[in-house]
């Protein structure tokens, strides 16, 4: 029943390997290899990019040998002919072939950030729901965001004439070594010490680089934060404070960058220097051999142009180092995502709705407990502290023991219960949000663990508490569960649940927008809207999470009147807050503590359970 991720007992699977083994310094990496897919998707540009390659590099590599003529025709006092415009034409050649190329790669740049983009969201909005409870929202939209871009960086900087600039580099070290194999001996040492001193730092600007994104990370999650919430922190006065620990996580960035910078300080003159000292050797030495009739000034020469042929790819290459590596980086946050199991990949799918049972209660819950899934990081911390909570000798703290209560079909049901006994997780746990420790969950006799989720949540329409509306139109709102519901049935579905009026407040109607979270509309109205959103789908069961938010009295009646509507034709498990919202529910279900102490009607349980009589009196309905 209970599955590997959700699980508390164990925790949340590790990414694939490369992902799972790591020090907490060592964040996620990623390989060239990681890379492949998303480069083979554009496979055919590629080989493109890469035949212009090869042209490129052998328009510029004959560059070299009709100067040699050209110095050689001068020296004889030849005429030079047709040649200079060969060279002329050359130049252009390898130009124009250099601008489409790079044209070329940055497109497929852009297509590698669209293709990761789609994955990277596409896993995300499907992951298990502990993920989102453990992870920072600003984080996950910045690895969408930024981390996403980054990769963009390996085509267009990486990747830029890779094959060309190897071709000129081997197309140039042939003729280095046809003219001087002495001259060319001396090149490759200094060039050889300049790679090993470039390797050397690249492991650091990889790490430095990948803190750098980790960074931004943060600050994305601690604007989001600030955003979010900033009714709240203008309100508390907090302003200020929130600045500051937004400036924070800024200066954490901007400090990453800067290390990033010093070590990429190091790698960038390294190919300057070492065309400098090879030019200078070069020059030395080989005005020696031409003095000594080694060698000819012509041939000289040409050994100096393939020289820079030499060294600018392997400049090209050193410059590109930092922008891979951090697309390294940022393609291991975004694999680390990917690499999650979504929350459908765990499904059984061993039963279907077809084996309902029409005599089976609706929902039952049969001897079932839970705890919430504890983080990686939450356990660590606990177990630095060496602290009970949230846990108990190292499990998970229980939310729900051994609960066991039947919803018949077409019957009203309500959860009651002291706030934090576990009335919204009986909720989540019917929605599959999370699945069961022990125990079974029954949808019309079906386990739903056997269930495909899909299939369970189609049965389902959910109002979650204090439900949020999403930013966009009444409209968008209401046909999120029904895509394809027209708007007659719009309206008369928001006159069913009271919200006519707010339909008439703005000439726009159905098109008229909520806001963000729906800020334009009230607490009731919001929450009337969420029943209205769930009852256009027309579930045959409807879970509904009442707001806690306290409700004037005509709001209260408008609940009430919405919550019958709701109810006809429908079996109804609603979360009441306010007893005078379910006295008239078929059954009541009582929960302390994430234990059921009572069921029974209104009357029943205030006769025999002390809890609920404590509610009800509290609420003056006794
Ligand atoms: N996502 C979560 N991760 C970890 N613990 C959680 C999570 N959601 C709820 N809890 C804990 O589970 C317990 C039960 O919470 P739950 O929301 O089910 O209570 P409730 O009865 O609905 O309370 P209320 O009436 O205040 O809404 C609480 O102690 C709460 O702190």
């Amino acid at each position: 029943m209970t599955d590997v991720a959700d699980s508390p007992a164990r925790p949340a699977r590790p990414a694939r390997r490369g992902f799972g083994r790591r020090s907490p310094d060592d964040g996620p990496r990623a390989s060239f290899r990681q890379l492949l897919p998303y480069l083979l998707e554009h496979r055919r540009v590629l080989v493109w990019v890469i035949v212009l390659s090869v042209l490129g590099a052998a328009a510029s590599l004959g560059q070299p040998l009709l100067v040699n003529q050209v110095i050689s025709r001068v020296q004889h006092g030849s005429t030079l002919g047709s040649i200079v415009w060969a060279l002329v034409a050359l130049v252009v050649i390898a130009g124009l072939i250099s601008g489409y190329q790079h044209y070329l790669l940055q497109r497929t740049g852009e297509g590698v950030v669209l293709s990761s983009r789609r994955r990277l969201v596409a896993r995300m909005l499907n992951l298990p729901i502990a993920q989102f409870d453990q992870r920072r929202t600003g984080d996950l939209v910045s690895r969408v965001g930024a981390d996403t871009t980054a990769l963009r960086a390996v085509l267009t900087q990486g990747l830029i004439d890779a094959v060309g600039g190897v071709l000129t580099f081997i197309g140039a070290l042939i003729g280095m070594a046809i003219i001087d194999p002495v001259l060319l001996g001396l090149t490759v040492l200094v060039i050889g010490l300049s790679v090993v001193v470039v390797v050397a730092l690249s492991s650091r600007i990889r790490v430095a680089s990948r803190r750098a994104q980790e960074k931004v990370g943060d600050l994305t999650a601690a604007v989001e934060r600030a955003i979010s919430s900033v009714r709240t922190i203008r309100a508390a006065g907090a302003t200020a404070h929130e600045v500051a620990a937004v400036d924070i996580d800024a200066e954490g960035a901007w400090e990453m960058g800067i290390q990033v910078a010093r070590v990429s300080a190091l790698v960038v003159p390294v190919a300057g220097i070492a065309l400098q000292v090879s030019f200078l050797v070069v020059l030395g030495v080989g005005g020696y051999r031409v003095a000594a009739g080694d060698i000819s000034v012509a041939s000289l020469v040409t050994f100096i142009i393939f020289l820079f042929m030499l060294v600018m790819p392997l400049g090209n290459a050193f410059g590109a180092i930092t922008s891979v590596n951090s697309a390294l980086g940022a393609l291991g946050r975004i694999e680390e995502i990917i690499a999650l199991p979504g929350e459908d990949e765990r499904d059984s799918r061993t039963a279907s709705l077809a084996d309902q049972r029409t005599d089976a209660p609706a929902i039952a819950f049969d001897n079932v407990t839970f705890a919430y899934p504890v983080s990686p990081q939450v356990s660590a911390r606990v177990a630095d502290l060496d602290a009970g909570a949230p846990t108990t000798n190292g499990e998970p703290a229980l939310v729900l023991r051994n609960v066991s209560f039947e919803v018949p079909r077409g019957k009203r049901v309500a959860l009651v219960g002291p706030s934090g006994a576990g009335k919204s997780t009986s909720l989540a746990l019917i929605e599959r949000f999370y699945d069961p420790t022990a125990g079974t969950i029954r949808l019309g006799g079906i386990d739903i663990a056997a269930l495909p989720r899909d299939e369970l949540r189609a049965q389902l329409g959910y109002v979650e508490q204090d439900a949020p509306a999403l930013a966009g139109s009444l409209r968008d709102n209401l046909r999120l569960a029904a895509p394809d519901a027209t708007d007659d049935a719009c309206r008369a579905v928001l006159a069913a649940v009271n919200l006519g009026e707010v339909l008439g407040r703005s000439p726009l109607g159905l098109d008229a927008p909520v806001g963000e979270d729906g800020v334009m509309l009230s607490g009731g109205e919001r929450q009337r809207l969420a029943i209205a959103r769930a009852l256009l789908a027309a579930p045959p069961i409807l879970l509904l999470d009442e707001s806690t938010s306290s409700l004037d009295g005509r709001n209260e009646q408008l609940m009430r009147e919405a919550i019958d509507a709701v109810a006809e034709h429908r079996t109804l498990i609603v979360i009441a807050h306010r007893l005078s919202t379910v006295v008239d529910s078929d059954q009541i279900v009582v929960l302390d503590h994430g234990e059921v102490v009572g069921i029974g009607t209104h009357s029943e349980l205030v006769a025999t359970v002390p809890l609920y009589r404590e509610l009800a009196k509290h609420q003056l309905l006794v």
